[in-house]
């Protein structure tokens, strides 16, 4: 049975071959029956004819002379009584004296018709068992078939497969094998013990051992053929023949309880012969005949339509063209109007268009059950049911094998490690608090711009005391379903628990621990709400004993609920900014060890460092592996400071877009506006000094690109009004300079603007630099919510704030006007000389320009020579100011080389024809947002 489902291609393929076999030996079989048929039936339950049912039926005898009606052969049968009897198969062999009694020789076609029926049996069969059909079948053509096996055969053949056609093939043929099985045993044994008196004659064995050798022989007798299978009518194979028939039967004979007709067939058939019982119209298009079942049995015994069940049907055009053929055919049978066949109609709707009607319904409703299913099981306990929907999604991380991070490979965040180890000594000697009576602190939240080192420092903790690390970020707290918040704290919690001493690290904890609303408009943070209410109730779960530490991380502290913070929950709130130079000198030594350079590591990173001011810790591991794929680029072996410049100014500036190709005119413009930049950063005292220009297009949008070294050399931390002023003016170098040499301006400047009037702005409403303000403080609409809807300030103070304004962007262009006036010149030399090389550095602009008049600061002057090469020592921004020297108006001359250039360190790039760029971050929005944070922050 196993083996048979196991290959329906052999069902369908035996099942195929048998109809084939079935079809041939029916076209073979049938012949025209030897009588005409009787035409009518002995009774009738309606009578529509005018002339006498005999006198009709007569003639109609004589007109079909016997033969069915065309298309309607299948109503009758083939043989039986009026048949007269099974006819002399044609091409029967000639008797050679083979068959048994009881059996008839085969026919070649018979022959060929049990070929297949053996065929199919065999399908599915275990071997042996088809090797006994085969013998079966060989001794079958060799002694005849027997007489039930031919009958059913053409039963099957002139009356079409039914189930118990099909057992009974299944059963003789069966039985066949198993009679020729015994009979070969029967031989066997009949000849050994035709040997054994032989035997016993040379060898006789004596009175003693007569019966053990008997015994003994038909027990040897008995094992000669061990290997002959049986059929065996058991429960199994009861099973299967039932199964292999019912196939048979359904592959045949597939389900028929109707059958189409034509008009014609209808009315010649049915109608006309009053064996219509009702009509039925079913949707317009089709019309299902009910006929007298028994005047169609004795009528037409073998047709299917005398079983219950079956209908004839046949489809229709309109239905008033149908009832007006009905009324003619009933007109012209002349029917009475009272025994006229009643016409019904119906609609029905089929299977497919039910499924289309509904399907849509369906399926929304299962998806509706399904995500119901999903929510609640999420929303339904720490376990999160059958879909873990609310299963925590914390990975845990094993100290052994995944976390490898220690303290040393977090660089430049002295303060915060301080704060950290204490809850790594903590987990590590818990005993040691709680002698003391010491109530260990819960969790700690770091806070910071992106990329500071956050989830580093908390991989690290989790590295030094050596515990299982639960690292989730917030927003996977967040589903859709209502409760899988809330039920994934509580699992990842469980976790915990079971695995103390432990750590989790929730990063990006503002996801979920937002300060929840006052009132909230619509609900719509009620499932936010509920998360943070569970990790608060989950933190102030832990027993004291409990060595589970929650650490956070998140950039925006400001936006947290107050709940968190407060001591019992997260104790600790560790604030990470990004590094100072110095921090930047340790990160860039930890991911400088990384990679293969031979550079004197000592000056490269203080370099770098000095050259990334506001990079963060990402930014720095980003840059080295940058400076890496720019040095495989090249295909060297080692990393060179070139490359570590490359990969900042990539990082600064963008890609540069060489495929941007500007036309003379706007290569011009650019450049004279660039050169504004530069000498007003060259020539006034505060602004910071350029290190690079170029006018390649790059990043988005950039068709020009300077860089500069913050004023100072170092960190700005504070910014006076000097400073403020002198950047100011440097900002509008660029448009000043297309005035002062163009007919007119050009819209390159707007972002100067933008840059021009937020600070002037900031120095109003926020710095106190104004004297018409005073010292107030009016946040802008991205600072506080009031803000966004209504100003701070009354009509009035807008108007003088206006004012203020606008005189400080205008003191800064005077002041910048005047600059370059007077430096007309030295922008036209700068301009000429860019548009010339394109790229100019800052040595060329000691060439060009002669030496800054003013000394640079800090570690500017130990990394890149500053002018002297010597580190100042002491001394602010303003330390050691030199007079400004401007180069008389025959300066350098623009061919010269090196005139007056600051000499660079060896091994820097100082010594080549082209000095290699150095690159400084200029005053961007960083930089300003830095200043207004350290106003802020002195201002608490
Ligand atoms: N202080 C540092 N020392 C060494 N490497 C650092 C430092 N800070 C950051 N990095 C580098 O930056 C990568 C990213 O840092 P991390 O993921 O810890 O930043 P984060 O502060 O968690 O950022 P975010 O706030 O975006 O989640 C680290 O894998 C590491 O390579």
């Amino acid at each position: 049975m196993t083996t048979l489902l196991r290959r329906p291609q052999n069902v369908a393929k035996s099942s195929r071959q048998l109809l084939e076999a079935y079809n041939l030996s029916q076209t073979l079989a049938r012949r025209p029956a030897s009588l005409p048929r009787p035409l009518y039936a002995s009774a009738r339950s309606r009578h529509y004819a005018t002339q006498p049912d005999s006198e009709q039926d007569g003639k109609k005898v004589d007109k079909t002379g016997g033969a069915p009606p065309k298309g309607m052969e299948h109503l009758y049968s083939q043989d039986g009584a009026m048949s007269g009897g099974p006819p002399q198969p044609p091409g029967r062999k000639p008797d050679d004296g083979g068959p048994l009694p009881g059996r008839t020789k085969l026919t070649q076609q018979e022959e060929k018709a049990l070929n297949d029926v053996f065929k199919l049996v065999k399908k599915g069969m275990p071997a042996t068992m088809a090797d006994d059909i085969d013998k079966a079948l060989v001794r079958v053509k060799k002694e005849g078939m027997p007489d039930e096996l031919r009958e059913t055969i053409k039963e099957c053949t002139d009356e079409g497969m039914s189930p118990a056609r099909a057992a009974k093939l299944w059963r003789l043929t069966t039985q066949m094998a198993r009679h020729t099985v015994e009979s070969e045993m029967n031989e066997k044994q009949k000849q050994a013990e035709s040997e054994q008196p032989k035997q016993q004659t040379t060898a006789d064995p004596g009175p003693g051992k007569t019966e053990e050798g008997k015994g003994g022989k038909k027990k040897k007798k008995e094992s000669e053929f061990p290997d002959v299978t049986m059929i065996k009518f058991d429960l199994s194979n009861f099973l299967l023949s039932g199964f292999v028939a019912y196939l048979l039967y359904r592959l045949v004979m597939p389900t028929e309880n109707s059958r189409e007709i034509t008009w014609q067939e209808f009315r010649n058939t049915f109608l006309d012969k009053g064996l219509v019982e009702k009509m039925v119209v079913i949707n317009s298009n089709r019309v299902r005949v009910y006929l007298h079942r028994d005047s169609v049995a004795s009528m037409y015994p073998d047709s299917p339509a005398s079983q219950q069940g079956f209908y004839y049907y046949f489809s229709i055009g309109s239905v008033e063209a149908f009832e007006r053929r009905v009324e003619d055919a009933q007109n012209a049978l002349a029917i009475p109007s009272s025994e006229r066949i009643p016409i019904m109609y119906h609609e029905e709707g089929s299977w497919a268009n039910t499924l289309f009607a509904f399907g849509p319904t369906l399926l929304f409703i299962g998806a509706i059950f399904y995500i119901s299913r999903r929510a609640a099981s999420g929303a339904g306990g720490g376990q999160g049911g059958i879909f873990g929907m609310g299963k925590s999604r914390a990975k845990k991380f094993n100290h052994e094998t995944d976390i490898k991070v220690k303290f040393s490979d977090v660089a430049g965040m002295d303060e915060a490690k301080l704060e950290i180890m204490e809850f790594v000594s903590f987990l590590k000697e818990p005993g040691m608090y709680q002698k003391l009576g010491a109530k260990i602190p819960r969790g700690a939240i770091l806070s910071g711009p992106p990329g500071t080192g956050k989830t580093l420092l908390a991989k690290a903790t989790a590295g030094e005391s050596g515990v299982p690390f639960f690292s989730v970020s917030g927003s996977e707290f967040v589903e859709m379903f209502v409760g899988v918040g809330p039920s994934r704290v509580r699992d990842l919690f469980a976790n915990a628990r079971k695995n103390t001493p432990c750590i989790i690290f929730i990063d990006e904890i503002d996801a979920i621990g937002k300060a929840r609303a006052k009132q909230s408009f619509g609900g719509g943070n009620d499932e936010r709400e509920s998360t943070l209410n569970q990790i608060l109730t989950e933190m102030d779960g832990f027993n004291t004993q409990e060595q589970v530490v929650v650490l956070a991380g998140t950039n925006r502290a400001d936006v947290l609920d107050q709940a968190l913070m407060r001591p019992g929950r997260f104790d600790r709130h560790i604030a990470i900014d990004k590094p100072t130079m110095d921090g930047r000198k340790q990160i860039f030594d930890v991911h400088l060890k990384k990679v293969v350079t031979n550079e004197d590591l000592e000056n490269l990173k203080g370099r770098l460092a000095s050259l990334t001011p506001g990079f963060s810790g990402a930014d720095i591991a980003n840059c080295v592996n940058e400076a890496a794929l720019v040095a495989a680029r090249e295909n060297v072996s080692s990393i060179k400071l070139i490359h570590f410049e490359k990969a900042i100014e990539r990082i600064i500036g963008g890609l540069e877009k060489r495929s941007l190709v500007l036309s003379p005119e706007e290569k011009k413009t650019v450049s004279y506006h660039e050169a504004g930049h530069a000498i007003c950063g060259w020539y006034f005292q505060y602004a910071d000094p350029l290190l690079k220009v170029s006018i390649i297009p790059r990043g988005s949008g950039a068709l020009g690109y300077a860089q500069y070294l913050p004023a100072g050399g170092g960190d700005l931390v504070l910014m006076n009004m000097k400073q403020m002023m002198d950047r100011m003016a440097m900002t509008l170098g660029g448009r000043v300079s297309e005035e002062l040499h163009f007919e007119t301006v050009t819209s390159g400047a707007s972002d100067d603007f933008n840059k021009v009037t937020r600070m002037a702005t900031a120095m109003v409403t926020k710095w106190g630099m104004s004297e018409k303000i005073g010292y107030l403080y009016y946040p802008d609409s991205g600072e506080s919510s009031e803000a966004q809807f209504s100003k701070p300030f009354s009509e009035e103070t807008g108007r003088k704030i206006d004012g203020e304004v606008r005189r400080i962007v205008d003191e800064a262009y005077h002041q910048c006007r005047d600059l370059l006036q007077e430096k007309h010149k030295e922008v036209v030399i700068v301009a000429e000389e860019l548009l010339k090389k394109e790229v100019l550095s800052r040595d060329d602009m000691v060439r060009l320009l002669g030496p800054r008049p003013f000394p640079d600061a800090g570690d500017f002057s130990k990394y890149f020579g500053g002018g002297t090469g010597e580190v100042p020592t002491g001394g602010g921004p303003m330390g050691g100011a030199a007079k400004p020297t401007a180069p008389g108006p025959n300066g350098p001359d623009p061919g010269e080389s090196g005139g007056g250039g600051a000499t660079l360190p060896p091994g820097l790039g100082g010594s080549g024809p082209e000095p290699a760029p150095t690159i400084m971050q200029g005053f961007d929005d960083s930089t300003y947002r830095g200043f207004e944070e350290a106003f802020k922050q002195a201002r608490r």
